[in-house]
């Protein structure tokens, strides 16, 4: 395990979703490892495999693997303690995986005491409305069945959830101040959705109290990818 011990204050985590690996590497290689965290999700990681996280581990960077586990108790655990032995700062499982699952994913990170990642689940993803919800049975709102979920990952004992921005004002109230909330679906002013749904700017998200936010497409699909990144952590400093 090598989990570098570095105090990195950057609220966000770059959604490193690229098919082509020196791409990726490109835009890596021109940003500090203190200006954000990389969260390495489903398609690099089945592109690239645990070599990638390695790769940029080897650069400085805390990696955030982004692989959703959802599984039987005894899989998602030792996929959990597979991911902490990678080294990683984070990982997650998804809350709707239930009780069981997820208390036997934060007991199989017992072992790495003060080296274990960060363990935070899914609750509900931020690509889905109140349409999508009832078309799989839920009548209850994003942000209702988000917090019902939220709740049990708190009673689980797990670090925090993955959630919409939307709802880091009442998760905060509701679920405790040291709950960490990480948010995808930013959209800096004039950015496409594209399938997100439940999305928020840099400076609300903030404003909102998350802890961190997950940006993907807006920096990795624009023209430079580092001086967007630039441009969005200037405009968090400007608006604390
Ligand atoms: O609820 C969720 C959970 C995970 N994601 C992931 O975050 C990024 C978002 O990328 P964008 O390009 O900024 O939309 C992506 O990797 C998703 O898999 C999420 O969006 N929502």
């Amino acid at each position: 395990m090598s989990s570098p011990q570095t105090v990195n204050d950057s609220p966000i985590l770059v959604a490193l979703d690229y098919a082509d690996r020196q791409r990726a590497m490109a835009f890596v290689d021109r940003i500090d490892p203190q200006s954000c965290r990389l969260k390495i999700g489903k398609e690099m990681f089945t592109l690239f495999g645990p070599q990638l996280v390695r790769d940029l581990q080897q650069r400085g960077f805390e990696i955030f693997l982004d692989l959703k586990f959802h599984d039987i108790p005894n899989t998602a655990a030792h996929a959990v303690a597979a991911a902490a032995d990678l080294g990683v700062w984070m990982v997650n499982v998804h809350a709707s995986g239930g009780k069981r699952m997820m208390t036997a994913a934060r007991e199989a990170l017992l072992p790495f005491g003060k080296d274990a990642p960060l363990l935070i689940a899914v609750t509900v993803l931020t690509s889905m409305e109140a349409g999508d919800l009832r078309d799989i049975g839920i009548d209850l709102s994003p942000a209702e069945h988000a917090e019902r979920l939220a709740r049990l990952t708190r009673d689980c004992g797990l670090d925090g959830v993955v959630c919409s921005a939307h709802e880091a004002e009442r998760f905060k109230t509701a679920i405790g101040q040291d709950f960490k909330l990480v948010t995808p679906g930013i959209r800096p002013a004039g950015s496409a959705a594209g399938d997100q749904r439940r999305i928020m700017t840099p400076v609300e998200a903030q404003q909102a109290g998350v802890d961190y936010m997950v940006i993907g497409r807006p920096i990795t699909q624009s023209d430079d990818p580092a001086q967007t990144l630039q441009n969005i952590l200037a405009s968090l400093k400007e608006a604390s």
